[in-house]
C-alpha cells in the first residue's frame, strides 16, 4: 500500500505517519477514530493496538535474540533482535504518535542517541550549540572535536542574532536544549532553525527534549530535523530503566539513523522497551503534577528572596519566549544560595528530596551540577559559561507539595541559608539574623 493508499480520514489526520508501513514494523495500528478526529495525546499515550494472537492487553515482552525462519533465504520480519524486536518496534511506532513524528527509533541511552545522530557528521563538518549544554553532551561534543575533526561552535543559543557569524555552509547541524540544564535558558527553536536553514539548508537542525517531554514541547513542529530525548527521564518517569528516543519527519533520515543503530548494535532492549511502553501511559498525569509542584516550590524560594530560575516564573527573562513554545514550564528548577558551602548543607539536609544526579522521576531530587551532573564540564569552562558554582538543581516529584516545602525548608534554616526573625524566613548570611538549627548561629 503507498501513502496514497491511506484510508481518507486517516490520512487527513496521520498526514505525517507512515501508515503504510513501507519497511516499518506494522504495529501498533494507528489509533486515530474511524471518523478522522485525532486523539488527544492524553489518550494518545494510554491506548495502543498490537496484533498479539492472545490479544494480550499488555504488549508481551519478545525476549528472544534471533528469529526462525521458514526457509534458508530469510526474509521475515524479524531475523534478529540487534536489527529489530517487536517489542522495540510496537513502542517506536507508539511514541512515533506521541512525539508528532513520522518515525521514532529507541536506543539505550539518551547519551547513545546523541552518538547514532553525532555519526552523521564528517571531518570538517561544523556543529553550532548552546553554552550551558548538559555535560554529557558537552563531553561528547569534545570528544568528537578533539579526535573526530569536528569543528564545534559554543555560542549564546538564547540570542538568535548570535548564531549569524558562526554559521556557513560547512555548518551541519546545530545542535540545541531548552530549557537548558541547569541554568534554565530559553532557545527561540523556530528562529534558530530559520536561520540556520537559510545558510545551511543541509544543516541538521536538532534538539534535546529531555527537560520538556513530548507533554509539553513538539519540536519538530517548530522547524526542527531531529529531536532526542533521554527516555530515562520524563518519557518512563520511574529511574528504572535508561532509554534514548529520535524522532524524524524525513524518513531517508530516518532510515541513516537505523542504520547506524543496526551496525552498532545499541537498540534499546525487548524489556527496557517495554518498561518504556508502561512508563510513558502515565507520562501526562506525572508530568502535570510535576509542574504543579515545580511551580509552588519556585514561588515559595522567590518569595523568600532567592534567584530561582524557572520558566514558570514571571521573572524568569524568557517567560514569553518560553510559553509561545511550550505548553507547560516543566519540573527541573535552580535556585543559588550565594556560597558553595551553603549550597552543599543545603542538598546534605534534606531528607525527602534525594541526592541524586537525572529528572523526570516521580521522587523528587536535588543537586549541585557543578559537583555532579556537569563535573565532566572542567571549572575553568564552567566558569567562562558563568555557570554558578553554588547553583542547586530541583527535580520535582509527585510527592505532597507540603512534605516537600515542608522538608526544604528545613534544610534551608539548618544549612544557614536563611535568616529567621520575627517578620518570618528570608534568604540570606546567617550573620545578617537569628539562624535556627544551625551551628553557625549568631546567637
Ligand atoms: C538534557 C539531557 N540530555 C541527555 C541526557 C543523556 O541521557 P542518558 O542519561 O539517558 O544517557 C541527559 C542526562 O543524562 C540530559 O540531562
Ligand atoms: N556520571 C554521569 C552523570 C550523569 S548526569 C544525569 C542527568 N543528565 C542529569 O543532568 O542529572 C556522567 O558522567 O554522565
Amino acid at each position: 500500500m503507498s501513502p496514497s493508499d491511506k484510508p481518507a480520514s486517516l490520512g487527513a489526520t496521520f498526514q505525517k505517519l507512515d501508515l503504510s508501513g513501507h519497511d516499518l514494523p506494522p504495529t501498533p495500528a494507528p489509533s486515530t477514530p474511524t471518523n478522522g478526529r485525532k486523539y488527544a495525546l492524553a489518550t494518545e499515550l494510554v491506548y495502543t493496538e498490537h496484533s498479539d494472537q492472545y490479544n494480550a492487553s499488555s504488549m508481551p515482552i519478545y525476549q528472544t535474540a534471533t528469529f526462525k525462519q521458514t526457509s534458508n533465504s530469510g526474509g521475515l520480519e524479524y531475523d534478529y533482535t540487534r536489527s529489530g524486536n517487536p517489542t522495540r518496534s510496537h513502542l517506536e511506532r507508539h511514541l512515533a504518535k506521541i512525539m508528532s513524528a513520522a518515525r521514532t527509533l529507541v536506543v539505550s541511552s539518551g547519551m547513545g542517541a546523541l552518538d547514532v545522530i553525532t555519526r552523521l557528521l564528517r571531518p570538517g563538518d561544523e556543529v553550532i550549540t548552546g553554552d550551558d549544554l548538559y555535560g554529557g553532551t558537552n563531553r561528547l561534543l569534545t570528544y568528537l572535536a578533539t579526535h573526530g575533526g569536528i569543528i564545534v561552535h559554543h555560542i549564546d543559543t538564547t540570542d538568535v542574532a548570535s548564531i549569524e557569524p558562526v554559521l556557513s555552509e560547512k555548518t551541519a547541524m546545530v545542535l540545541l536544549e531548552t530549557p537548558t540544564n541547569p541554568l534554565i535558558k530559553i532557545v527561540d527553536i523556530a528562529g534558530i532553525a530559520a536561520a540556520a536553514h537559510k545558510v545551511a539548508p543541509k544543516a541538521v537542525v536538532c534538539v534535546d527534549n529531555t527537560m520538556m517531554s513530548p507533554w509539553l514541547l513538539n519540536p519538530l513542529d517548530l522547524g526542527a530535523d531531529i529531536v532526542y530525548e533521554s527516555g530515562t527521564k520524563y518519557l518512563s518517569g520511574h529511574h528504572d530503566l535508561m532509554a534514548g528516543v529520535i524522532a524524524v519527519n524525513d524518513l531517508s533520515l530516518g532510515e541513516r539513523l537505523y542504520f547506524t543503530i543496526n551496525a552498532s548494535g545499541c537498540g534499546l532492549s525487548p524489556f527496557d522497551s517495554w518498561l518504556l511502553l508502561r512508563g510513558v501511559k502515565t507520562l501526562g498525569v506525572r508530568m502535570e503534577r510535576q509542574q504543579a509542584n515545580a511551580m509552588a516550590i519556585a514561588t515559595f524560594l522567590e518569595e523568600m528572596g532567592f534567584k530561582v530560575r524557572y520558566p514558570g516564573l514571571k521573572s524568569h527573562p524568557q517567560y514569553e519566549l518560553h510559553w509561545s513554545m511550550a505548553r507547560g514550564a516543566g519540573a527541573v528548577l535552580s535556585f543559588e544560595t550565594g556560597d558553595v558551602t551553603v549550597s552543599e548543607r543545603v542538598v546534605e539536609a534534606t531528607r525527602l528530596w534525594a541526592i541524586s544526579v537525572s529528572f523526570g522521576c516521580v521522587n523528587s531530587l536535588i543537586s549541585m551540577p557543578c559537583r555532579m551532573s556537569h563535573a565532566s564540564i572542567d571549572a575553568k569552562t564552567r566558569a567562562e559559561r558563568n555557570m554558578p558554582e553554588d547553583i542547586i538543581r530541583l527535580c520535582v516529584g509527585i510527592e505532597d507539595v507540603d512534605d516537600l516545602i515542608d522538608d526544604l525548608r528545613t534544610a534551608l534554616v539548618q544549612a544557614g541559608a536563611v535568616i529567621v526573625n520575627v517578620d518570618g524566613i528570608r534568604a540570606g548570611k546567617p550573620s545578617d539574623g537569628l539562624v535556627l538549627g544551625s551551628e553557625s548561629s549568631s546567637e
